[in-house]
């Protein structure tokens, strides 16, 4: 048997791993206790091939639909419209409408009630034309279609579109199919003189992430929104509503920028754990076989079963899981009346774990069913029934 090794909670003296789900060093502490459950939800062993003589699937998934339960809300017929959640997806540019379709609608699809796009002119119609459940708005500008004397008056009118809506937003995903202008990094905007001039797409997200941090959004980071990002770290530095998602590439550019080194999967818990308290703040979500989750404090591994099918927007899906997810969490944790920055389990760790369970489902459901044929939309559409099964809608309404 080959099982995989959580690290539970990281302290200065302290590393705390289970050798297996039910295997916990420390059982007596209420925050260990806590962090046993979530483990407990959400470690499933590596070795596929050895699954049947570890623990039974149906016990292992009965704790993380548990934990899922707690943080979705009932359906309750006194609720209104937005309450569930008001998502925005910040992207979307003349190559990529996809990426940012997928991550609104898995948020619709999960419960959140309403979904924004911000895209580029030229990819509204477009990504209007995949759904009207979408609200789209096709505010931002490439710097192709802009020109110099015109950047100041549009620069301008993007931010105010989008600050007008900021601070209805549960949570903002930065990045599916954003793009990456090739203007990037060449200036600085300076915002009380405009004595820079020229500015970029990219110029554009970074004044709305700005935005969001000074109205405690939460951000969800994904994409191009990495590359964004990780070259410009202090955007979301000391943040703690941000969560990262990189996948493969993303990851390995994270880390060769902040730590100043390569991958190293054999010290892959460390890394993550080095690499989310050099950012200090936010949540790395570090995407592949198996989802690593790290807050630079907490360490959780999600690996329950997936799809083997590795067609593109399955982590467009998950940004916008993740963000339905973190908004609950948070949500949750102030109807509770605790303050999330003591909380020992972050809305945003929640929100990532939640988020990566329900894509794993989906995925294996919809895999069970199309097998190569899998899409990202097969995926999308097992979604509700993913989250049916663990959240009946009927339980909940009054
Ligand atoms: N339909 C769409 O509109 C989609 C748009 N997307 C967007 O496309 C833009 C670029 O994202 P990408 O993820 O393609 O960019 P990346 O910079 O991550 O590069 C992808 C490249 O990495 C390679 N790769 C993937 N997994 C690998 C692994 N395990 N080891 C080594 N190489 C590996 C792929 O073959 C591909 O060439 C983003 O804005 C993204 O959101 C993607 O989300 C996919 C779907
Ligand atoms: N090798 C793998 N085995 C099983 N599941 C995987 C594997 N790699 C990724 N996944 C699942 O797919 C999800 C998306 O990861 P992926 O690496 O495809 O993201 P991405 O490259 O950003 O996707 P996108 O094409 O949307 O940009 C992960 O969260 C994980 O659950
Ligand atoms: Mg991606």
């Amino acid at each position: 048997m080959n099982p995989s090794h959580t690290l539970v909670k990281h302290d200065m003296n302290s590393q705390f791993f289970l050798d297996s789900a039910n295997n916990c060093m420390l059982a007596s502490s209420p925050i260990i206790r806590r962090q046993q459950f979530l483990i407990r939800s959400l470690c499933r062993y590596q070795n596929r091939n050895h699954m049947a003589e570890t623990k039974p699937e149906d016990a292992i998934a009965a704790d993380a639909e548990q934990f899922i339960r707690r943080i979705t809300p009932s359906l309750d017929l006194n609720r209104h419209k937005g309450q569930a959640g008001k998502i925005a997806v910040i992207g979307g540019c003349r190559e990529y409408t996809g990426a940012p379709y997928f991550a609104a609608i898995s948020a619709l699809k999960i419960g959140a009630d309403l979904s924004h796009v911000f895209c580029t002119k030229d990819a509204g119609t477009v990504i209007k034309s995949y759904s009207p459940e979408l609200i789209v708005h096709p505010v931002l500008e490439e710097s192709y279609s802009v020109r110099d004397d015109e950047k100041v008056s549009v620069f301008r009118t993007v931010i105010a579109e989008v600050a007008k809506w900021m601070e209805r937003f549960d949570c903002i995903v930065v990045g599916p199919g954003l793009g990456r202008d090739p203007f990037l990094l060449l200036y600085t905007v300076n915002l009380q003189g405009f004595r820079f001039l020229t500015f970029s797409l990219q110029d554009t997200v970074r004044e709305i992430m700005k935005l969001a941090r000074a109205s405690s959004v939460p951000l969800v980071i994904d994409g191009d929104g990495l590359f964004l990002v990780t070259n410009n770290l202090d955007l979301v530095r000391g943040y703690p509503l941000a969560v990262l998602t990189p996948n493969v590439n993303e990851y390995k550019r994270l880390i060769q920028n902040v730590l100043d080194c390569e991958v190293n999967d054999q010290e892959a818990v460390q890394q993550l754990l080095s690499l989310a308290r050099r950012i200090d703040g936010p949540t790395i979500l570090r995407k592949g076989k198996g989802d690593l989750i790290s807050d630079g404090d907490t360490f959780v591994l999600v690996n329950n079963d997936g799809s083997p099918r590795r067609c593109g927007g399955q982590g467009d899906i998950l940004s916008g899981s993740v963000a339905v997810f973190s908004a609950w969490a948070r949500q949750q944790a102030s109807a509770l009346n605790e303050d999330p920055s003591n909380s020992v389990q972050s809305p945003m760790v929640l929100g990532c774990m939640a988020g990566a369970v329900l894509l794993r489902k989906a995925a294996a459901l919809a895999f069970a069913n199309k097998k190569r044929a899998t899409l990202t939309t097969d995926i999308i559409e097992c979604l509700g029934i993913s989250l049916e099964k663990i959240c009946p809608a009927s339980s909940g309404q009054t």
